[in-house]
């Protein structure tokens, strides 16, 4: 039986696709023909990034809407928006995320990545399930390689990309997901080239905590950086097998893309 859920027509909603690895998603999405909103906070980018996809791939297939994911009615309005231009939502990759972790920013990196994050996956599994008017479909949340392996420098960003594995785990095991045929799966990628690794990489004191630089260039020089083309790959892989449902993706430089999942003790 083929197991492969075909791209072709169906609508993705992407959050961060005006630049880094949700446009490198965005764009993977519009080369195997599906339709893409890209939700993002920063509007010129995002304009520049829809006219650009537009040129590429049609006008008709791709659009830019303005949404702040701390925002529960901005982001509302983008499900709504996409659904009314593209006649339904198929495909949802919650990407957007910041790093930060000083006095003043780790609670934004908090309200963005984990509670932001949660905003979209409960909007996606609403607009997806059957009984809300959706037609079931796939749900990728971008978490990270810090989400799993503990790291001393960035406790506050990795415990908001544990929560998204945790809740993405969540959500795999409920009712709604099974009853609208849901599938859920979660990416966590090491390092990847794209504005927010290379302001890290840059020296940006305030994505880590003690602003020790030798070390951040020492583990990044150790792991290695992926592509986003390389990170899209693996996107592309989880949406079209039908038989990735519940799986953590790690993508690293020199281990490649390994699916797995965590033990559930019996209790
Ligand atoms: N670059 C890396 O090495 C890795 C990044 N990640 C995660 O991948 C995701 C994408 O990161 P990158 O592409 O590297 O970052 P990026 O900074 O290059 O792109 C993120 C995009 O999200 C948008 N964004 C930020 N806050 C937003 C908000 N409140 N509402 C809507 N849009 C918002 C930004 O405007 C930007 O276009 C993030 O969740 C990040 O934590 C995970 C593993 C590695
Ligand atoms: C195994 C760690 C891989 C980290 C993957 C990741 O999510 C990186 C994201 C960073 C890119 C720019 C940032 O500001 C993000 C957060 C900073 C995390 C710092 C991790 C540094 C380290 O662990 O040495």
């Amino acid at each position: 039986m083929d197991r492969r859920m075909h791209l072709v027509g169906k609508v993705a909603l992407v959050t961060g696709g005006a630049s880094g690895m949700g446009c490198g998603f965005a764009e993977a999405l519009l080369k195997a023909a599906a339709k893409v909103c890209i939700a993002d906070i920063n509007v010129e980018t995002g304009v520049a990034t829809e006219s650009d996809l537009r040129q590429q791939y049609g006008h008709e297939n791709v659009m830019f809407s303005k949404c702040n994911i701390t925002s529960a009615t901005e982001f509302e309005a983008v499900f709504k928006r996409t659904k009314e231009a593209f006649g339904g939502i198929d495909i949802v990759v919650n990407n957007a995320g910041i790093g930060g972790e000083t006095d003043e920013n780790w609670e934004q990196t908090v309200d963005v990545n984990m509670k932001g994050t949660l905003r979209g996956l409960r909007l996606a599994m609403y607009y997806l399930s059957v009984e809300h008017g959706g037609r079931g479909g796939c749900i990728v949340n971008v978490a990270s390689m810090t989400g799993l392996n503990p790291n001393p420098l960035s406790p506050v960003y990795g415990c908001t990309k544990a929560g998204i594995i945790h809740a993405t785990r969540c959500y795999v095991v409920s009712e709604a997901a099974k009853k609208s045929n849901i599938r859920l799966n979660v990416l966590c990628p090491a390092f990847v080239d794209t504005p927010m690794f290379r302001r890290l990489a840059a020296g940006d004191a305030t994505q880590t905590i003690g602003g020790d630089q030798t070390a951040v260039t020492a583990f990044i020089e150790r792991i290695g950086v992926l592509s986003t083309e390389e990170v899209s790959v693996a996107l592309i892989d989880i949406l079209t097998d039908e038989t990735r449902n519940g799986l953590i993706l790690r993508c690293a430089k020199k281990t490649g893309n390994v699916y797995s999942t965590l033990t559930v003790q019996d209790v």
